[in-house]
């Protein structure tokens, strides 16, 4: 684990001692967005209109926030449009490689061996971390984007003249509710689990598994009460927490110390995941042996034998009775 510093690489791990203990996630630096005529998005420049076989994904199996852009290229019909290249789960001294491995797809751009090759080609001296997912302009030879939560709006909705497929994640009339279950979802759930597992006082711990576990409440309510998080329809948001549930009890429940209660102990949201799990497309982009290994072979601060254990035994395809 590092990042780059003037175009160089440094092997470092994440720095917890300057905010007492507590992880605290950068903000993504790439923020372009591809728009279906190419004009400027929220946030960046202009220049990435959307075009079939274009752009290009980089990806991490393991990684929740990559998982989502999967997600979302899989449901709108994107998987001929947009190439995916696969990094290697095990993520040590340089970071995100594409080392040979079972399901790794190298660069065929870059040919790159280190993920961070592919952001120096963007910006020489770029400083950084070196994160996936990261989309890449085939044409222009510019990084578009780094940040998974821009890159599913994107894929929502930028392609749809083109053809992608029916289906609008973030509905205009839903926008409000969409924006104010994934702030929380995102603080104290998707980000919740990392600021439990990375967090290096006590303090700082006891605080992130607390309110990561009255979210998990809060959600169970909800879904007790209605079929998605944001009513009768499946939104962005429920996409967004399936990736962290999905791999709660395998890696968060142990790994990162998530262990109050289990996925499991959750009827209404243990029911959720397998019902968005068995959604079509869904199960192909979700990759166990990425996603354990990764975790538990590339934290050595936390693992330090590397050790992988063979359970929980989970079975998504059961039943989920939400009807
Ligand atoms: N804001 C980013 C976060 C992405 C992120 O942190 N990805 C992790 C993998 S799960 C990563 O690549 N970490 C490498 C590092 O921080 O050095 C997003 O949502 O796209």
């Amino acid at each position: 684990m590092g990042l780059l510093v003037d175009g160089q690489w440094q092997d470092r791990w994440y720095d917890t001692q300057k905010t007492g203990g507590k992880f605290v996630r950068q903000e993504a630096t790439f923020r372009h967005w591809i728009t279906a005529d190419g004009s400027a998005g929220p946030s960046g420049e202009g220049g990435f209109k959307a075009e079939k076989g274009r752009y290009h994904l980089y990806v991490s199996y393991a990684c929740p926030w990559a998982h989502r852009t999967l997600i979302f290229r899989a449901l709108k019909g994107l998987i001929d449009w947009i190439d995916v290249s696969v990094v290697n789960p095990i993520m040590l001294e340089n970071g995100w490689t594409f080392e040979p491995g079972d399901k790794v797809i190298p660069d065929p751009i870059h040919h790159a061996d280190f993920l961070h090759q592919v952001y120096t080609a963007d910006t020489a001296d770029f400083t950084g971390r070196v994160t996936v997912p990261l989309l890449w302009d085939k044409q222009s030879g510019r990084i578009v984007s780094n940040e998974s939560a821009d890159i599913i709006r994107m894929f929502n909705s930028a392609f749809d003249t083109q053809g992608a497929a029916a289906g609008d994640y973030y509905p205009t009339e839903h926008k409000q509710i969409i924006d104010e279950i994934n702030e929380r979802v995102y603080n104290t759930v998707n980000n919740g689990v990392y600021r439990c597992g990375f967090a290096t006082t006590q303090q700082a711990y006891a605080e992130a598994v607390n309110e990561l576990f009255d979210s998990l409440d809060w959600l169970e309510g909800i879904l007790s009460r209605q079929r998605y998080l944001a009513g009768d329809k499946i939104t962005e948001a429920d996409w967004r927490l399936f990736t962290t549930l999905i791999r709660f009890d395998a890696v968060y429940h142990g790994h990162f110390k998530c262990n109050l209660q289990q996925l499991k102990d959750y009827p209404n949201l243990s029911a959720y995941v397998r019902e968005l799990y068995q959604w079509p497309g869904v199960a192909d982009t979700v990759h166990f042996d990425h996603i354990k290994s990764h975790y538990y072979r590339s934290h050595k601060t936390i693992n330090p034998t590397g050790i992988v254990p063979e359970g929980p035994l989970l079975d998504f395809n059961a039943p989920h009775g939400r009807s």
